[in-house]
């Protein structure tokens, strides 16, 4: 009988910016080990802060400034502030290589960074996140999708500080009834709301953009999960979906995401893949 031999492939080697609610979950889960995946590098805002941490994991990786990781891995990972989404995006996606994207919203506003993946043969992966459903839209999305709307509901500290609030004197702090702070179109609430929604700005890239996307953002002093509802038309299929997130110690971000960023990681490597 011919020996046949098992073709071994090389790890892919990621490297992770910011660790925070997100970003930390997915560096453990990294080092306790994910079928051909190796984690090279992370970059932090405060290496100090994280170096008892960092140290205790089985391989600590090393810590760069982020204009040096793409030297050392194939896969970034961007946990961080949105306003870091180009410097993280661009040396990835120009040398080919894949950056997984959770500040989505960021991405409306340098959309040439797709571009960009585009011309190098790179690629920007937007995983689910804090969202649900974005397969049955990506898949409605071959066809004619009508319509997309979202409605979000939070607890005010998943809501305080955000520019739009901010900017138009909105007191959500004593609220004794669900508010509407925010209706409009994706767009729109990725600049207002950029640490917020970046799930509504997934939604819009998922399926028909970010100016035909709408969303309306409710303070709600009742509710203790981040509540999102998503109602979809299309020629194929009519469907809404509801999910409510319990909140990381990040109480702007639900606990799933960094699962989804997980779940999204072994995908790369799976024997199986289930899902679009
Ligand atoms: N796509 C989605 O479904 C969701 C996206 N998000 C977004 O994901 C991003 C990360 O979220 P979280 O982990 O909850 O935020 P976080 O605020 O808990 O963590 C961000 C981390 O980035 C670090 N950081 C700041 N400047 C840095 C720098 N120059 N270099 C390296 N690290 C730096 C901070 O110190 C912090 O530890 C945010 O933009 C958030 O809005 C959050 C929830 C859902
Ligand atoms: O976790 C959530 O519910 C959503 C969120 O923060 C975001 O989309 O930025």
């Amino acid at each position: 009988m011919a020996n046949v031999e098992k073709s071994v492939r090389p790890d892919l080697r990621i490297a992770v910016v910011g660790l925070g609610a997100i970003g930390t979950r997915v560096v453990e889960a990294l080092d306790r080990g994910l079928d051909g995946l190796v984690l090279s590098a992370v970059s932090v805002q405060n290496p100090e802060k994280h170096r008892s941490r960092l140290a205790g994991l089985i391989r600590p990786p090393a810590v760069l400034p982020i204009e040096a990781l793409v030297d050392v891995a194939d896969i970034v990972i961007e946990c961080a502030p949105s306003r870091l989404v180009r410097s993280i995006v661009a040396p990835f996606v120009t040398n080919g290589k894949t950056a997984v994207v959770l500040s989505a919203g960021a991405l409306l506003d340098h959309e040439d960074l797709i571009e960009l993946a585009k011309q190098n043969g790179g690629q920007i992966v937007v995983p689910t996140g804090a969202l649900i459903g974005l397969d049955a839209v990506t898949a409605a999305a071959v066809g004619k999708i009508h319509s997309v709307r979202m409605v979000t509901r939070k607890p005010v500290r998943g809501l305080a500080g955000a520019p739009y609030i901010v900017e138009n004197n909105i007191d959500i702090e004593r609220i004794t009834e669900p508010l509407k702070i925010f209706d409009g179109t994706a767009r729109e609430a990725a600049k207002g709301f950029p640490a917020n929604v970046n799930v509504a700005a997934a939604l819009s890239l998922a399926g028909i953009g970010p100016d035909r996307t709408t969303i309306e953002i409710w303070a709600d002093p009742a509710v203790t999960r981040n509540m999102h509802r998503i109602d979809v038309d299309s020629d194929s299929a009519r469907f809404s979906m509801s999910i409510e997130n319990i909140p990381s110690e990040n109480p702007k971000t639900g606990l799933i995401t960094a699962l989804s960023v997980i779940a999204c990681l072994r995908k790369l490597r799976a024997p199986l893949r289930v899902g679009t």
